[in-house]
């Protein structure tokens, strides 16, 4: 880019920058090999003149989008897999590059939930013959599919599914069946029209018992001709808040016949004469709702990138108000209130990304012990995936509307992609797992835990400290490491009134489930409060870890974002702290003190933090975020586009305006 063409105030924040912008880039990848390969991934996918739009999609119909975004989802793969097939590598597929080559076609892919959800499937839950053959066919792409669990009438209480999957011995064919309306499936993305193929989660029935809900491949179109198979009521839900691209769809079966062999078999079995073999753990089912949840807190970090680096960016460019009569309007990047607004963005997606790899690490480390028979940690990491899913996704969504807002007026057109962005992040908060129904499977674990802990019981690491929190409160230090211990004594506080709540609710003659509705506020505090306390150890902890190989400047600029993370959270919680821990009002002033210095340490380098993050315009698709920041230029140029600018009149004037005004006349 050439450097004439930049906005004055974006080239003069970016002579401030004080650190190796480079540096924190490669540090943010997860080293200099990842950042270039990356960028290899990105620039292969930008000069596909075919996935450029030349109508805003905002302009198109929602068929129109949905035809659009099949044909770029078509280009898009077929790079990839050539991608991938030049390298011998996955790299075009890694999430985070996924991310971002998603962004750059903006709307959803109808093939979300293929790669998503289909293909992880296939791989975590099909039998090693069943992988030889489906798996060869899905990562080609020869069938489409999708993962069809929730229904019309029930999407958290899986137990409480409706479809049904009956054995017939005679054929050695299972039969599926929808027996009311409510248990339609509803929501699977890509469903309405572009799977041939799907995951069905059914309820088994086997020589008339039943044996809960297990998944299902199911073939529902024609492979030629694509018309949905006899048996299959098949159709696309409608618009939404967002992800209008995803094609999600409802499905409906009439005692519709598979064989038994597409009954996935890594894990229970069902046999020609009907037997049922029982899983090592039923809850392996639900492996790759874990998986995603586990993914999303990475995702969380990547779209707060996007909307954080917009509103910097923008805030730079845009003056306003005059508080010094006769002096020029200052950029609104000066006002600490937006300072406030930004800078926690910038944090909190370093604190989730780094959260979101230990979590993906304690993943990979689980499923693979699960595979070699151990299943002692899955609750452990089942409890953590819960709450980060819950709290990233939350914290992301208000993150992003927040930046929105930072934009003024401007943050409200859809040429700046915050609605895009939002619509997509604010999904998050409810699939795969709504908000408040993780948290109270996190709180589960942690009544179990606090129990625990009251017993003597050797504790899991994520839990340990409960030990030290059963009878004092910590004495406070207005250090990090102090903070955390905060976070924790908090967590650990809640975590015994939950506990208490129930117990005593009981006591009074609640039967438990009574009483576990009775305390769930609190049990959902205590799940908030233990995952705010990981967020935090985790981010400063790891911050502290690599700054030792870092150079000293970018070392200085994350121990700046996680101080202010966690000072920003101890002023958002400091009723909570003053309840469970040992802060006095002295602390806290202290704190805000420093929180303003920090504000002020960071705000040179505000532009240069967003730059290394290094988010191209072509995934940014944001008038007010581009590199060069002509942000005024961009706006009309984008106006210009509307299709009602293509005349001077409108027909509906002639039409109707003027007939109207004419007989306001009379
Ligand atoms: C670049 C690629 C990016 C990919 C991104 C793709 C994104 C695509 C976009 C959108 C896709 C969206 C897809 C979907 O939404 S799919 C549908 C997702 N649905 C859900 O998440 C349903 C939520 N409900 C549940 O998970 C469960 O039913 C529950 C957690 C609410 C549990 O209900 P409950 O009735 O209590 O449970 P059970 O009796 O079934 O369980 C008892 C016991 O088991 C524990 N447990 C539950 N789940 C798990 C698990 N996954 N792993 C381990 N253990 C589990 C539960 O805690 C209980 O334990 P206990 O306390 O010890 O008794
Ligand atoms: C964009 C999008 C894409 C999706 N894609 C897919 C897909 O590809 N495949 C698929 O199978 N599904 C998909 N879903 C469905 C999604 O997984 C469910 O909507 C989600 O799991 C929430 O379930 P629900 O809709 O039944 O909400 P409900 O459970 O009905 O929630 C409604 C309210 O009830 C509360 N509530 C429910 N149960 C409890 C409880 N036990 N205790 C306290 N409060 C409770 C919730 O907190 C919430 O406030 C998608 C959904 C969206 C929005």
């Amino acid at each position: 880019m050439s450097e004439a063409k930049v906005n004055g105030d974006l080239l003069r924040e970016r002579e401030k920058c004080n650190f190796d912008l480079k540096e924190l880039t490669h540090f943010i990848d997860g080293g200099e090999e990842a950042t270039r390969n990356r960028r290899e991934v990105e620039e292969m996918v930008i000069h596909v003149k075919e996935i450029q739009d030349e109508v805003p999609e905002e302009y198109l119909s929602h068929k129109e989008q949905y035809e659009n975004a099949v044909r770029k989802a078509c280009v898009l793969i077929d790079i990839l897999k050539e991608h991938a097939l030049r390298h011998s590598s996955f790299d075009a597929y890694k999430p985070t590059n996924m991310y971002r080559v998603q962004s750059m076609v903006k709307q959803v892919s109808p093939f979300i939930l293929h790669m998503g959800m289909f293909v992880p499937t296939i791989f975590g839950q099909a039998s090693a013959d069943q992988q030889a053959e489906w798996l060869p066919k899905a990562l080609s792409l020869q069938i489409i599919g999708t993962y069809a669990q929730t229904e019309l009438g029930h999407g958290t209480f899986l137990r409480g599914l409706e479809t049904t999957a009956t054995y017939d011995p005679t054929t050695e064919e299972f039969v599926l069946h929808s027996p009311t309306l409510t248990s339609y499936k509803w929501w699977p993305g890509g469903l309405g029209h572009t799977a041939n193929h799907c995951i069905v989660v059914a309820q088994l029935y086997s020589k008339g018992v039943c044996h809960g809900i297990h998944p299902f491949l199911v073939q529902i179109r024609d492979s030629e001709t694509h018309m949905p198979k006899p048996g299959i009521k098949v159709g696309e839900i409608g618009p939404k808040l967002g992800f209008q691209t995803a094609n999600n769809g409802f499905l409906g079966f009439d005692h519709f016949r598979i064989p038994r062999q597409n009954m996935f078999m890594k894990n229970a079995q069902v046999l020609k004469d009907g037997t049922y073999v029982k899983s090592k753990s039923t809850k392996l089912t639900y492996g790759t709702m874990m998986l995603i949840r586990v993914m999303i807190v990475s995702d969380a970090a990547y779209e707060i990138s996007r909307a954080v680096t917009i509103a910097t960016r923008y805030s730079a460019v845009r003056h306003q108000s005059q508080p010094k009569p006769g002096q020029p309007e200052p950029q609104i990047l000066d006002y600490v209130t937006q300072q406030h607004k930004l800078f926690i963005g910038i944090a909190t997606s370093h604190a989730l990304r780094i959260t979101g790899s230990w979590l993906w690490e304690t993943y990979s480390k689980v499923t693979h012990d699960l595979d070699a028979g151990k299943l002692d940690q899955l609750p452990e990491l089942h409890a953590l995936a819960c709450c980060l899913k819950a709290i990233s996704s939350r914290d992301a969504s208000a993150i992003v509307e927040q930046c929105r807002l930072a934009c003024g007026g401007h943050g409200y057109m859809a040429s700046s992609n915050f609605p895009t962005i939002y619509g997509s992040i604010t999904a998050t908060v409810t699939y795969e797992g709504e908000f408040t129904v993780l948290l109270l499977q996190t709180a589960r674990y942690l009544l179990k835990a606090w129990k625990s802990a009251l017993e003597g019981k050797v504790m899991t690491p994520t839990v340990a400290f409960m030990v030290n929190y059963q009878k004092t409160k910590p004495l406070w230090k207005n250090t990090p490491e102090g903070i955390i211990s905060g976070f924790k004594a908090v967590a650990a506080g809640k975590s015994k009134e939950a506990y208490d709540a129930v117990i005593s609710y009981e006591n009074n003659g609640k039967d438990y489930e009574d009483a576990w509705n009775l305390a769930s506020v609190q049990l959902v505090n205590a799940s908030e409060a233990y995952c705010r306390a990981i967020i935090c150890e985790m981010f400063w902890s790891e911050v502290q870890r690599h700054s030792v190989t870092m150079s000293r400047n970018v070392a200085a600029v994350l121990q700046q974002l996680a101080e202010l993370y966690l000072i920003y959270w101890t002023l958002e919680k400091s009723g909570d702290l003053f309840e469970y821990s040992c802060v006095s009002k002295e602390d806290l002033a202290v704190l805000r003190r420093r929180y303003g210095e920090l504000l002020a340490l960071i705000r040179p380098n505000a532009v240069a933090l967003v730059d290394a993050f290094d988010l191209r315009d072509e995934i940014l698709q944001s008038t007010l975020g581009s590199y060069d920041g002509r942000v005024y230029e961009r706006l009309m140029e984008e106006a210009l586009k509307s299709p009602l600018n293509k005349e001077p009149v409108n027909q509906s004037f002639h039409k109707y305006l003027k007939p109207f005004m004419q007989k306001s006349k009379l």
